[in-house]
């Protein structure tokens, strides 16, 4: 997979040469190129941004350089998939960093001040897939973060990132885990500061811990994220299901 990230702060994007991601990088599993908006300006200053039509607080980051900065990444014909942070932008969900998992080209763009101008997202649709994303219900001041966290969710779930598949079966919010959160994890020592680790982990009764801890997932989802539970799981009893 081919991923562009285009910011006026392009070190901002370090941090995806660490870790598993940068992993992915070294062996070819992803090809990351991140660049910088101003490489497509003209003028001394190399300016990005002019004040808003219409007024208001803040400035608008030109069309100008996006546009040229999209028509040298992805030239006409090419299937890409171009990603436009914000915050009035859809809600970013697991569902959606599987899509982009399995997406040939993403190009990622990270806006500043106030925002990127509104045509950019507009022309880009005429010859490309555009989603304008959020990553929450908070106003960050620019759109790198979200990148960050954006490339990290899918780039893990592309075959041979993550060394264990497994680890991916059983996760918050993953489509073959019900939607539910993760259960509470424990390892050695068995006693720590007075706390014990539960009896039934150290039982070797798989079917139990495997009952255990999908009570344990929809014991959490109930109290911290109801909305996630199947309408038949809202009960104020806690449902168990036998273990499989
Ligand atoms: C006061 N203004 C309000 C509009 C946005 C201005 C800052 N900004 C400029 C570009 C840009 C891109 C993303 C985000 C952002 N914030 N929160 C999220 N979940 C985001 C995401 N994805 C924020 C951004 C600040």
């Amino acid at each position: 997979m081919r991923v562009d990230v285009v910011s006026i702060f392009p070190d901002y994007l370090a941090p995806l040469r660490l870790s598993l991601v940068g992993k992915a990088i070294e062996t070819g599993l992803i090809d990351l190129a991140v660049h910088d908006l101003r490489d497509w300006t003209h003028d001394r200053h190399r300016t990005v941004d002019d004040t808003p039509y219409g007024g208001g607080a803040g400035m608008v980051m030109r069309p100008e350089p996006w546009g040229e900065a999209l028509d040298d990444l992805v030239p006409a014909g090419t299937d890409a998939r171009l990603l436009i942070m914000t915050p009035s932008g859809r809600p970013f969900d697991q569902r959606l960093a599987a899509e982009l998992a399995a997406e040939p080209r993403v190009i990622i763009a990270c806006g500043r001040y106030e925002g990127i101008d509104a045509r950019v997202a507009e022309h880009a649709a005429t010859r490309m897939r555009v989603d304008e994303v959020s990553i929450g219900d908070y106003v960050l001041n620019g759109g790198e973060a979200a990148a960050l966290v954006i490339i990290e969710a899918f780039a893990r779930l592309i075959p041979g990132v993550i060394g264990n598949p497994e680890s991916l079966a059983e996760e918050s919010h993953s489509a073959d885990h019900d939607q539910l959160l993760e259960y509470p994890v424990y390892t050695k020592p068995a006693a720590w500061r007075g706390l014990e680790v539960p009896e039934v982990l150290l039982s070797g009764h798989h079917g139990r811990i495997t009952a255990w801890r999908h009570e344990r997932a929809v014991e959490l989802t109930r109290r911290r994220r109801p909305e996630l539970l199947p309408d038949a799981e809202r009960t104020d009893e806690l449902e168990v299901r036998p273990a499989v």
